[in-house]
């Protein structure tokens, strides 16, 4: 896993900028040879902060996601992305070296269901009750399909605002064809059209739910044992330092500046005077008496950087979210007391394993204790979403601590994105392996005990609905574990109950989507809306395919719709009456009447497999020994 001796530093860390002074940037660093400790070399730093000078609005899509970023690329990136194969140490182009609009072709191809453009419509008959059987042609299968739209843009004529839907929702849905079809840099830095998707361009790339089926493998035998990495790992999370370190800020350095200051965690600055030259600008900023560094000027002048000034501390490159946590490029503090730091010169970038709608995670080597992880890159826009996701996923991860939640190792920031650091899953996320269905019940009903463990961990512990629930949040390692992860839309209940409409719009519960009590567009519903997506999950991982088939309706208007109208859909008759029972509970529409986790935990379902032997060990192993040999493609 080390680097070849005498290996030349890093590109991407002779490209790392950590200070906005716009001292520093004519200083020579010094930055340690990882590749011998003992050594040192002098770098001249790049222009200070030149990262958060390419912090530009323009690079992230309505919907508040990140895509490929601005900043220059590393040629070779590109070959780092191959799993085992060479690495690199995370360089500023990661993110940018795809050269989509913020998911990769391959993505797409792993993701079970494009929120965009469907393909055609289906009868009311087909809508009103939903037993899917992915293995089966759709109805229509033989109908002309409306000729390829650019991705994201349904054609006019199918542009439906049902009135069930909120005017909220039509308007993210809007947003998010709009963001689709956008023009998107290249990585070599050219505007390009966005690409038709595989998924959405033509009908045989709209099946892919339901390709053959890969082998099945007998689930027998004893509980899998804890993974190679395990041990290293667990110290690893254990190795939180106590925050009241003396070179790190105390928590009651998080407060919030007075007016007019920025609130540095350890240097104040001081209002300019009249004559400084970062006044020049006339910014909000500036008006205000902060000091915009050169390099900021712009940036500040044009977009509301003094929003931010209590978060962004572009002078000691840290973010400062207050009362929760502090990230710089050494790690962070919580204040809860721990403290993580990891930072970029002790990881190498193995392979990227997918992109989200705000980031790309990588796998990545932890040298100093050898364990490999993930690593997500968020790269930092001036949006309050992108801040509020960041904290959300980071408070979470570092307090929740379970077997169903994936572990937290650290946290760092630095030119302009933060990196997250967490358990490397080494099967995937589920959407990769239910190819073809997961028909084996005692598998299926081991994956819904442990995300419904995961949920309830989050609910009855730290007050937290998830949001997000979905196939590719739910983690699988060859040990045979499940673990739920990604937080960023995840949120707390106030008194059980949340008015905050976010999260992914294809599995999200009926009373999510509809016009709520709450009046204004704004959405009520409280954590059985999880428990829906728990159901729409089971399903979909069931029958291999995402079970509001996007070829059935003309629009995602018409499918969301049918989610808020129609009857919701069903499992095959093949699997066993209590599987059945056990996914109608949870996708019934009225969220007053689903079953909460404790119910769901005892379900005859559940506590039929988990009273017998179910080998996820082996289940597990399989599916990765079948995508390391190509089996599944997804
Ligand atoms: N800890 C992990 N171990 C292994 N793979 C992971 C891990 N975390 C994420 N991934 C992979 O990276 C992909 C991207 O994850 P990310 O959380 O950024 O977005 P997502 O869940 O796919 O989409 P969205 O942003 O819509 O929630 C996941 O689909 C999963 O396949």
């Amino acid at each position: 896993m080390s680097s070849p001796p005498g290996a030349s530093l890093p590109h991407a860390l002779q490209q790392m900028s950590i200070s906005a002074d716009p001292a520093a940037s004519s200083q020579t660093q010094s930055i340690p040879n990882l590749d011998n400790p003992n050594a040192r070399l002098d770098l001249q730093s790049s222009s200070s902060y030149s990262s958060l000078s390419q912090l530009d609005n323009s690079n992230h899509n309505d919907s508040g996601s990140v895509s490929s970023s601005l900043s220059s690329s590393s040629s070779d990136d590109s070959t780092h992305n191959v799993p085992g194969d060479e690495h690199d140490s995370f360089s500023r182009s990661s993110s940018s070296s795809s050269s989509s609009p913020g998911r990769s072709s391959d993505h797409l191809k792993s993701r079970p269901v494009p929120p965009v453009r469907l393909g055609r419509r289906s009868s009311s008959k087909n809508r009103s009750s939903l037993a899917v059987n992915c293995n089966q042609p759709a109805e229509n299968a033989g109908s002309t399909l409306p000729s390829p739209s650019p991705v994201g843009s349904p054609p006019a004529s199918s542009m439906q605002y049902p009135g069930g839907l909120s005017s909220d929702i039509q308007e993210k849905v809007k947003a998010f064809h709009a963001a689709r079809s956008r023009s998107f840099p290249d990585n070599t830095g050219n505007s390009a059209t966005a690409p038709t998707s595989p998924i959405v361009g033509n009908r045989s790339s709209i099946s892919i739910p339901c390709a053959p089926l890969p082998p099945k493998v007998p689930v027998s035998g004893p509980k899998g044992s804890a993974g190679a990495d395990s041990n290293l790992a667990r110290s690893l999370a254990a190795a939180r330092i106590p925050a009241r370190s003396a070179t790190l800020p105390k928590p009651n350095k998080m407060r919030r500046a007075p007016p007019g200051k920025l609130d540095l965690s350890s240097n104040t600055t001081a209002p300019s005077s009249a004559g400084d030259e970062s006044n020049s600008n006339g910014s909000m900023a500036s008006r205000r008496g902060l000091k915009i560094p050169p390099s900021l000027r712009q940036f500040a002048s044009e977009t509301p950087f003094s929003t931010f000034s209590d978060i962004l501390d572009a002078k000691s490159g840290s973010l400062n979210f207050k009362n929760k946590a502090i990230l710089n490029a050494d790690g962070v503090n919580f204040s809860s007391g721990s403290s993580f730091r990891i930072n970029m010169s002790e990881i190498i970038k193995l392979a990227e394993l997918g992109k989200g709608n705000y980031g790309v995670v990588y796998k990545a080597l932890h040298r100093p204790s050898g364990v490999t992880m993930a690593v997500k890159e968020i790269r930092l826009s001036l949006e309050e979403a992108t801040f509020n996701q960041i904290i959300m996923e980071l408070d979470i991860l570092h307090k929740a601590t379970s077997p169903y939640i994936v572990d937290f190792y650290g946290a760092f920031f630095v030119e302009g994105s933060v990196f997250i650091c967490m358990e490397y899953m080494d099967v995937g996320s589920m959407d990769k392996l239910y190819v073809g269905g997961i028909t084996d019940e005692g598998v299926l009903s081991r994956i819904a005990y442990a995300v419904l463990q995961g949920l309830k961990t989050l609910k009855e512990e730290h007050n937290i609905i998830h949001r997000d629930v979905k196939p590719t949040n739910v983690l699988v390692n060859s040990s045979g574990q499940i673990k739920l992860c990604d937080f960023g839309v995840s949120g707390n209940l106030v008194a059980s109950i949340s008015k905050t409409n976010i999260g992914c719009q294809s599995y999200m519960a009926p009373e999510r989507i509809r016009v709520g009590g709450g009046g204004n567009g704004v959405l009520t519903y409280t954590v059985q809306a999880d428990i829906w997506s728990l159901g729409l999950t089971i399903l979909e991982m069931a029958i291999g395919c995402y079970p509001y088939p996007p070829d059935s309706y003309t629009s995602i208007f018409a499918q969301l719709s049918a989610i808020c109208d129609g009857e919701p859909p069903r499992l095959p008759s093949c699997f066993s009456s209590e599987a059945h029972d056990f996914v109608n509970r949870c996708l019934q529409k009225n969220p007053s009447v689903r079953p909460g986790y404790q119910e769901l935990s005892t379900h005859p379902w559940i506590l039929k497999y988990q009273n017998s032997d179910v080998d996820m060990h082996t289940w597990a192993k399989a599916n990765l020994e079948s995508r390391a040999a190509g089996n599944i493609e997804r």
